[in-house]
């Protein structure tokens, strides 16, 4: 198996600062100054694990590039592309849209650079130069609507890449897979209407954006049912999420035949994630990895191209991280130390309001034509 890998350090240098995110300091309020929760370090982690493991030795670097204007203009309207463009050149940089996503001088360049290792990515899976893919960028992108960037998202970076699949590669159909633990509204807003794109959900319910992400946003027009969401109530764990996966995605794959299937990856569903309530171990992240691959392998020669999101435990991300680059690698399991930590807790079996979730979006899958 040829796993292709996309990482830059200067990923790391796009600057969330200490001002903006969920808790911009406001010491009047007793809010010292923190780091925003989206900062370089679980990311630089992941990857460093990735090179200490060894495991960097079995990948093909692929090398990002940045996207062009043309190819952000495909997801963004020209407004908000020009608006990124104009605060990136400031002293002090600018912020996505929403209030909560800063960045520093040059936050554009990086965030084109973003966007254009996860084209670079599907580029060399489509091309068949590698298998699969795992494109560890920074910024994310899942939350970025056509008009704003938002949820620390600046440009929807899967949807670019998608879109750039459609458009350049002729790639006909794609399946969509977000379990990043926050609704993927970015990516599904991008093709609500369109049939070619399946985007799959599966989140916390209600946790972010508020008031995204129901099990009734099931796409519009011609994308009717193109869409499934899937809120698991808060506590899921590896049961829950491995039978959200062997009931309405995989379901959901085999009926769509997606050319190419995409992962938006999130790792704040982890079990010690500080941004949301969820316990998917590294274990879960494997088994979810593994039953992706074995459906890509029935559908599409295995073609599966991953795009980094949130997921913001420094201690816990990187385990999590590397045991899906591992198993789309196909190498040796790595000791998560956490795993008989994480693995205890209870509740990992499948719960009933979980179930309850997802048969509802089962029913979903099974109307895809
Ligand atoms: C709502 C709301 N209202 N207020 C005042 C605030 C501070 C709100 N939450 N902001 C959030 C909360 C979580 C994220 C996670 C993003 C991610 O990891 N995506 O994958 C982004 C923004
Ligand atoms: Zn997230």
């Amino acid at each position: 198996m040829t796993t292709g890998y996309v990482y830059h350090e200067v990923f790391g240098w796009h600057d969330t600062g200490t001002s903006g995110g969920v808790l911009p300091s406001d010491p009047a309020a007793g809010v010292q100054p923190f780091v925003h929760f989206e900062n370089a370090e679980t990311k630089r982690r992941m990857h460093e694990l990735i090179v200490v493991s060894g495991l960097i030795d079995r990948l093909e670097r692929i090398r990002p590039r940045p996207a062009t204007e043309e190819e952000i203009l495909r997801i963004h309207t020209p407004e908000h592309l020009e608006r990124i463009k104009a605060e990136s050149r400031l002293p002090k940089g600018g912020d996505a849209g929403d209030g909560m996503s800063p960045f520093g001088k040059g936050g554009y360049e990086i965030a084109a650079l973003a966007a254009g290792g996860v084209i670079a990515a599907v580029d060399a899976v489509v091309s068949g130069r590698v298998d699969n893919a795992y494109a560890l960028v920074r910024p994310p992108g899942h939350h970025a609507v056509a008009a704003q960037g938002m949820g620390f998202c600046i440009f929807s970076n899967l949807a670019i890449a998608a879109a750039h699949a459609r458009a350049v590669l002729g790639v006909e159909r794609i399946g969509i897979l977000d379990w990043d633990v926050h609704h993927g509204n970015g990516t599904q807003a991008a093709f609500y209407d369109d049939p070619s794109v399946l985007t799959i959900s599966l989140h916390q319910d209600n946790v972010f954006p508020p008031n995204s992400g129901a099990v009734t946003e099931t796409g519009t027009g011609a994308g009717e049912g193109y869409s499934i969401n899937v809120p698991l109530p808060p506590g899921t764990g590896d049961g829950g999420y491995l039978h959200a996966m062997d009931e309405v995605v995989v379901p959901a794959l085999r009926r769509f035949r997606p050319d190419l299937i995409l992962v938006a990856s999130g790792f704040d569903a982890g079990a010690m994630d500080p941004l949301a309530r969820q316990m998917l171990t590294s274990a879960g992240y494997r088994a979810l990895t593994q039953r992706l691959m074995d459906v890509a392998a029935e559908v599409c020669d295995g073609r599966i191209a991953m795009s980094h999101e949130g997921g913001y435990s420094p201690i816990y991300v990187p385990f999590c991280g590397l045991a899906v680059v591992e198993t789309l690698a196909g190498a040796e399991p790595f000791t998560d130390p956490l795993l008989p930590v994480v693995s205890g807790y209870a509740g990992h079996d499948l719960q009933p309001n979980q179930k309850a979730v997802i048969d509802a979006a089962a029913a979903l899958a099974a109307r895809i034509g």
